[in-house]
């Protein structure tokens, strides 16, 4: 696993070169000493705890860390869905250079509708109850993309929903949240993300509960956004296999903070902090 990350590394630096990836690397997303609370029962919880982050175009970014460590508080805070009595308390959340804790609840909505999405670990929360599967993937991909025509992107989210093993593509455009299945509201998600033109994408355990080829579509989807649209991914992950194969850059999480993070291949080669090495050995 190590040595696909160091080949990916390599390429990584010939590609360094060229003009071209030298503005795929600039910062999209930079999280500065993000302190989100939640009210414990004596005093204030930390769940996030002065994080700094970047995530850069056309590269991925996983967090890891243990169960309850604060990947997913973190998530959320950037995507402002971080709800009462849980609070952000400090920090910086710049996308594009914009800060994000500076913006009115609306202008937030509209930002994490068009530039950047979210799949989330739970998919209940990220599917409209009340509108079609179908005019949700259509009105997402009309209003990234604005010369698309109605039965053009009719067409784009039924190939879409194919793409994401969904065969009954046809009859899914009509349905309901409701009347599907997890595993199903689970990839329409992954195809509303997708299709949404967003420039950052954060991804929070996208591929677990999920049969091993919906797997790997997820991870070859991924891989061709960040390739082919430049877009900056933010992958929450227990899945150190994925890691390797996928992540350009790796933070480390525990009990809130950062403890370790750099390009993966080198964190993976040469981890210096003594819960890294924990956690790749444990495969956690
Ligand atoms: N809405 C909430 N109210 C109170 N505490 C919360 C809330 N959401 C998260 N927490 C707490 O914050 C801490 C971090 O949770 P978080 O969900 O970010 O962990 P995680 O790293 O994503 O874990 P996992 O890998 O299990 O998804 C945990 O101790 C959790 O109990
Ligand atoms: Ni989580």
């Amino acid at each position: 696993m190590a040595k696909t990350a160091l080949e990916r590394k390599r390429r990584v630096d010939v590609n360094r070169l060229s003009v071209e990836t030298e503005s795929q690397a600039l910062p999209l997303l930079e999280i500065r000493s993000l302190t989100t609370t939640f009210p414990g029962e004596h005093r204030t919880f930390a769940a996030v705890n002065d994080v700094s982050l970047t995530v850069r175009a056309g590269r991925v970014t996983a967090l890891v860390g243990e169960s309850g460590s604060g990947k997913s508080a973190t998530a959320l805070s950037v995507m402002g869905l971080i709800d009462a009595p849980g609070r952000i308390e400090a920090g910086e959340i710049r996308l594009g250079g914009i800060d994000l804790r500076g913006l009115s609840k609306k202008s937030l909505q509209a930002s994490r509708g068009r530039e950047m999405a979210m799949i989330f670990q739970d998919p209940v929360q990220a599917l409209n109850p009340v509108i079609p599967i179908g005019r949700q993937l259509t009105e997402t991909i009309r209003r990234h993309r604005s010369n698309v025509k109605r039965a053009e992107a009719r067409r784009i989210a039924i190939e879409q929903l194919r793409r994401a093993g969904l065969d009954d593509a046809e009859r899914l455009m009509s349905a309901y949240a409701f009347e599907l299945s997890g595993g199903m509201c689970q990839r329409i998600m992954i195809a509303l993300a997708l299709v949404s033109g967003a420039k950052l994408l954060i991804a929070d355990e996208p591929t677990t509960a999920l049969d091993v080829s919906v797997q790997a579509f997820i991870l070859r989807e991924l891989d061709r956004v960040r390739r082919e649209d430049n877009v900056g991914i933010l992958l929450i992950t227990h899945d150190l296999g994925v890691v390797a194969e996928l992540a350009d850059d790796l933070y480390v999480m525990r009990a809130g903070r950062i403890v370790e993070y750099g390009e993966a291949a080198e964190v993976f080669d040469n981890p210096r902090h003594v819960y890294t090495q924990e956690l790749l050995d444990s495969r956690l």
